[in-house]
């Protein structure tokens, strides 16, 4: 099996890298704080030591990075992957960026012969670790057909959109719902609350209708307990949520719900819960609800 490299062992990336070692994929790993590669060390990875190292040892390289900030930098930066890519060889990236950031990057790996494409992913912490992401693909479609045996292990399905920045806006669309969900969850448990009804009285009556769904069933008891410990962090929901408005803005499409939505993802940001999961967002609706 050809080794597949690995940039990015963040919460994602971390239980990823694993699960592609579990199912015997040979996996050169880089992050940038390289002692985060230790744990994946002891499961059989290999280390290369920058992004173009990486780049240059396999055939192609998977990255899931926090924002456009950190896509872009591991890819225009020195020792970055445009030192190494050249022709045969692919770039496969998952992180959730605007359709302009993964154009930029496509067009330059594209002009030193390379092969790229996005895919980003939906679901969090738990499905990474279980394999069961659904993977948002567009870009070049050989790629996509090298990388389905990975995919396969990452995710419970994919989906090839064509060309590239239609996977990156399905994700935009998609965490913009989910963000907008979130806040509307929390506005209902403090309403239960403050109107005198158990807020887990509410968890079992959402979760027997039509509206029950996974991020309810599984944000829902750890919020009414306060427990924010991160599976997708709130400062990565509140970045889904301005790139989402950046592409209503440029598409002509008023989003209320989701602006005010992502004023309560600011807000929090601004209060230092970014780095807890995005359900940390009910503090701020607990708040302005007149919780203490
Ligand atoms: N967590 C989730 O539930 C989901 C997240 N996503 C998306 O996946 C991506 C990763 O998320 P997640 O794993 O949660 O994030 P984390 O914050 O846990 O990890 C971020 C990763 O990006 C790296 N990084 C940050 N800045 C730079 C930079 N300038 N140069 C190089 N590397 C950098 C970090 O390296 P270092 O260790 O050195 O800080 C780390 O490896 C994001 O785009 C997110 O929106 C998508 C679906 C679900
Ligand atoms: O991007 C976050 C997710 O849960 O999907």
């Amino acid at each position: 099996m050809a080794e597949v490299g690995f940039l990015g062992l963040g919460i994602m990336g971390k239980a990823m890298a694993m699960n592609l070692l579990r199912h015997g994929f040979k996996v050169t790993v880089w992050n940038r704080t390289l002692s985060r590669c230790d744990e994946l060390v002891e499961h059989g990875a290999s280390v290369g030591e920058t992004p173009a190292a990486v780049i240059k040892k396999c055939k192609y390289t998977i990255a899931i990075l926090s924002d456009p900030a950190a896509a872009l930098s591991v890819v225009f930066d020195k020792d970055g992957i445009l030192e190494e890519i050249c022709s045969g060889k692919g770039y496969i990236d998952m992180s959730t960026v605007d359709a302009d950031t993964s154009s930029k990057i496509s067009e330059a790996i594209a002009s030193k012969g390379g092969y790229f494409l996005e895919a980003p992913v939906s679901g969090s912490k738990k499905p990474a670790e279980d394999g069961q992401l659904v993977i948002l693909a567009a870009g070049e479609k050989a790629l996509y057909e090298e990388a389905l045996p990975a995919f396969d292990v990452l995710g419970k399905k994919s989906f090839f959109l064509g060309k590239v920045g239609n996977g990156a806006k399905m994700k935009l669309v998609v965490n913009m719902i989910m963000g907008s969900m979130v806040n509307a969850f929390s506005e209902g448990l403090v309403l239960a609350d403050k109107s005198g009804l158990n807020p887990q009285t509410l968890l079992d009556v959402l979760d027997l209708g039509g509206i029950a769904n996974p991020m309810f069933r599984m944000k829902g008891p750890t919020m009414i307990q306060n427990n924010y410990s991160p599976a997708f962090p709130l400062k990565h929901q509140q970045k889904d949520m301005r790139l989402a408005l950046a592409l209503g803005d440029e598409n002509a499409v008023s989003m209320p719900v989701a602006a005010a939505a992502n004023e309560a993802f600011k807000k929090a940001r601004s209060v230092g819960l970014g780095d807890l999961d995005f359900s940390a967002v009910y503090e701020i609706v607990k708040v302005a609800g007149g919780s203490s």
